[in-house]
């Protein structure tokens, strides 16, 4: 059996079909699925990955898992809880199961580990034999390297077929034009640098010559949302003896601040050069107001009529509705929120469709959107055990035990985030347990 899950945004639905093992249910598989994503609404580019998975487990079921006379099963399954399209392909030998794999695959997006490959810019079977993953997360043995290869060719020749490219490819494209030609800018100002990757870093290197005012970065280690560890250093960005601190927050209240310090406060976090670690001793605000409201309900109904009553008295207060920020770590939440606040009359806007600062309405963000902005107000919402850490971006610790504290940092910066884009008011509320985050 195969499944994989790319996102969406959809109402739960299932879909099941039994199907001949050959080439024609094969194809007969991508029909329906077509047919189906369609009924469903899902999005063109969730359509055409879709389609293309159920064209590429088919046929395997078809080829390699074959029993004269016994069908193979396609399965399609939209999950609202989350937001995700599955879609499961069982082949007719339920007898010979494929060994699973007991580490994940590499994905994009850090230095080592995950994303490896445009991390470091490995281009040949060669370079990624020898690459070292730097003491972070565990090895893959040269057995388990020499199955991946093949994947990461494939991948890259049905890329070009399809004349299409990743966004880190683009970059890693990029850079080589860069580092091949004269730089192209006297200067780089840089924002958010903690969320990016080593092949967006090779850009900025590759546009403006090593010198005295060539980089200016800002960033903030305690914000990282993105799995990017980077060592700046090894990048040709030398950072050593020219950083500066800053440890006034001119935002958020004393209150609001120290309430969300309190969440990274368990654990220690890597400094932006990637050499040492980072603390927020000393970190203060020369502002002051009320403590945070964080409040536990016992349904999410509850919660998110509390969510109501509590913007309604923001609105009381003269606050206006886009100075009020409202954000969650799922969409699904976030609809029911637009639902009920429209419902009770609330203007609302979502974030995601960028309303220019004079749109009217209380503005709905998902936590990773929050990223940069700030609200006089904010509600934090659904901060429950399930979500925040969410455990589906988490790697087990059976599986890589460094990995997995990476991600629950990940997931607990998040939160923090999210917590302190408030200026003066902020409201942490979830329904049953609470995340472990929620400082005690
Ligand atoms: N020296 C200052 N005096 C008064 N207000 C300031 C000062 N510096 C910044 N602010 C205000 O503090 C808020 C945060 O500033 P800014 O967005 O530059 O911070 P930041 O470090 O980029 O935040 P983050 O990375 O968390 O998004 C803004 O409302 C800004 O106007």
């Amino acid at each position: 059996m195969n499944s994989t899950t790319p996102q969406v945004q959809a109402a739960p639905r299932k879909f099941a079909q039994l199907l001949s093992s050959t080439r024609r249910g094969a194809r007969l598989a991508r029909l329906l699925a077509s047919e189906q994503f369609r009924a469903w609404e899902v999005s063109p580019a969730v359509t055409e990955r879709g389609e293309q998975i159920v064209a590429e487990l088919a046929a395997n079921a078809a080829l390699h898992g074959r029993v004269r006379g016994r069908d193979f099963r396609l399965v399609l399954r939209l999950d609202t809880t989350v937001g995700t399209l599955r879609i499961a392909v069982s082949d007719a030998r339920g007898d010979q199961i494929p060994v699973l794999a007991t580490a994940p695959l590499p994905g994009e997006n850090a230095e080592s580990g995950r994303g490896l490959l445009l991390a470091q810019d490995l281009r040949s079977w060669d370079a990624y034999r020898a690459a070292s993953r730097r003491g972070r997360g565990s090895a893959l043995s040269p057995a388990r390297r020499e199955q991946l290869w093949p994947a990461v060719e494939l991948f890259e020749s049905m890329l070009r077929d399809q004349k299409a490219a990743t966004h880190l490819g683009i970059c890693a494209r990029a850079a080589e034009l860069l580092t091949a030609s004269s730089p192209t800018h006297d200067h780089v100002v840089v924002d958010e640098a903690q969320d990016l990757h080593p092949a967006q870093w090779r850009v900025l290197r590759g546009a403006v010559a090593p010198g005295s005012d060539d980089l200016f970065i800002t960033g903030d280690p305690h914000q990282r949302i993105y799995d990017s560890r980077v060592s700046l250093g090894s990048l040709g960005i030398s950072v050593t003896g020219r950083t500066h601190r800053l440890r006034v927050n001119y935002r958020s209240t004393e209150e609001i601040l120290s309430w969300s310090t309190g969440i990274l406060s368990p654990v220690t976090v890597e400094d932006l050069a990637g050499d040492g670690s980072d603390s927020l001793a000393g970190y203060r605000s020369l502002l002051h107001g009320r403590r945070p409201h964080v409040d536990g309900y016992g349904a999410e109904q509850a919660e998110v009529a509390a969510l109501v009553e509590r913007v309604e008295g923001w609105l009381s207060q003269g606050i206006r509705p886009s100075e009020i920020g409202v954000c969650t770590r799922f969409n699904v939440l976030l609809d029911k929120v637009y639902d009920k606040l429209s419902a009770a009359g609330v203007p609302v806007a979502r974030v995601r469709d960028t309303p220019g600062p004079q749109a009217e309405g209380v503005r709905l963000s998902t936590m990773h959107a929050m990223k940069g902005l700030e609200f006089r107000c904010v509600a934090v919402l659904g901060v429950t055990a399930r979500a925040v850490p969410f455990s589906r971006e988490v790697t087990p610790a059976s599986v890589d035990a460094l990995q997995h504290e990476s991600d629950l940092l990940r997931e607990r910066c998040l939160l923090f985030v999210a917590c302190t884009r408030a200026r003066e008011a902020l409201a942490v509320s979830w329904s049953g347990e609470p995340s472990p985050f929620v400082p005690r």
